[in-house]
């Protein structure tokens, strides 16, 4: 185990870091000690009065993180939790982007192996996550990819009212872990024209709220691609609890499943998920999603919490 690169010069330790430019503030918690509510999460997130984040995280052993489900994940082997919460204090079950960046904060921070799988603990069950060494493209950042796990098409689609877009437009209800519903528009001008300054209605109205994407698909996707191709598309998304965001991982991955049902047979399984923070590779299959991405860690140090 390497030595703790983490020396807070006052108040509780946190990391910063980003995936795509979804950025996450990181509090170590290994003992589960912290008493985390909403609205210290929601100062902490705050652009103005706190660090600024899209997302916070609590670092926390799995053992003893005092959430449920946690203990059997637990003895399956995760021994670190991801417990994340949004900007507004509220819940999540997965984020696919942060946990990226929170197994380069363990790999970093030596508390896991830095070769083979790394068995996180989420709200949505174990999640395994590979460092790779075929990056996408060539950021100079790692790269990392993780099984989202299952994913599911809905029941019943949705209708979706965005400010800046004329009419209404049906969306595609997907699970990811957590829940999204993805929007197709017309052409680049509708996706940069969108105001997600306000936060789209989806009706019925999803209990527990949704993220939303938008999407356009680039070209058109061969229904015979040669092995191994790529469908492109490029994506916004406004987060459930944040807000518009530069990306969204679990979203890419909605965004993906969505492009290549209605691309119907013989669609791309790889999908390259353009977003303004980067790009995002997803493969898909019958079972499960794999979401592979950067993951950055770009600042440390001391805060005091409310
Ligand atoms: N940015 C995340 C998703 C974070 C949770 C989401 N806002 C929700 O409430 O479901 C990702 O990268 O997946």
């Amino acid at each position: 185990m390497r030595s703790s690169a983490l020396a807070p010069l006052s108040g509780h330790a946190f990391v910063k870091g980003h995936g795509t430019e979804n950025d996450f503030l990181l509090l170590p918690d290994h003992g589960g000690e912290l008493d985390l509510g909403a609205a210290a999460v929601e100062a902490l997130a705050d652009r103005q009065r706190g660090l600024g984040a899209d997302g916070v995280i609590r670092v926390v052993r799995s053992a003893v993180s005092g959430i449920e489900g946690a203990q059997e994940q637990a003895e399956a082997g995760a021994e670190w939790f991801m417990d994340y919460r949004n900007a507004d204090g509220s819940i999540a079950e997965m984020c696919g982007n942060g946990v990226r960046v929170f197994a380069h904060h363990l790999v970093t921070e030596g508390l896991v192996p830095d070769e083979g799988e790394i068995l996180v603990a989420t709200r949505d069950g174990v999640k395994a996550v590979t460092r790779l060494s075929d990056p996408f493209t060539a950021s100079g950042e790692p790269w990392y990819e993780v099984d989202i796990g299952h994913w599911e098409l809905p029941e019943q689609d949705a209708l979706v009212e965005i400010t800046g877009v004329q009419v209404p437009r049906p969306g595609l209800r997907i699970s990811t872990g957590n829940p999204h519903v993805v929007v197709a528009l017309a052409n680049p001008r509708e996706l940069i024209d969108a105001d997600l300054h306000r936060a789209p209605s989806v009706s019925p109205a999803p209990a527990g709220g949704i993220n939303v994407e938008l999407i356009v698909i680039e070209g058109r996707p061969s229904r015979q691609p040669a092995p191994g191709s790529a469908g492109e598309l490029s994506m916004r998304v406004h987060e459930r609890g944040v807000g518009e965001t530069r990306s969204c991982g679990t979203g890419a991955c909605a965004a993906a499943i969505a492009a290549r049902h209605w691309a119907g047979n013989g669609a791309p399984d790889i999908w390259r998920v353009n977003v303004p923070g980067g790009s995002l590779r997803i493969t898909i299959s019958p079972q499960s999603v794999r979401l592979a991405g950067p993951a950055a860690l770009v600042a440390a140090g001391g805060i005091q919490l409310a």
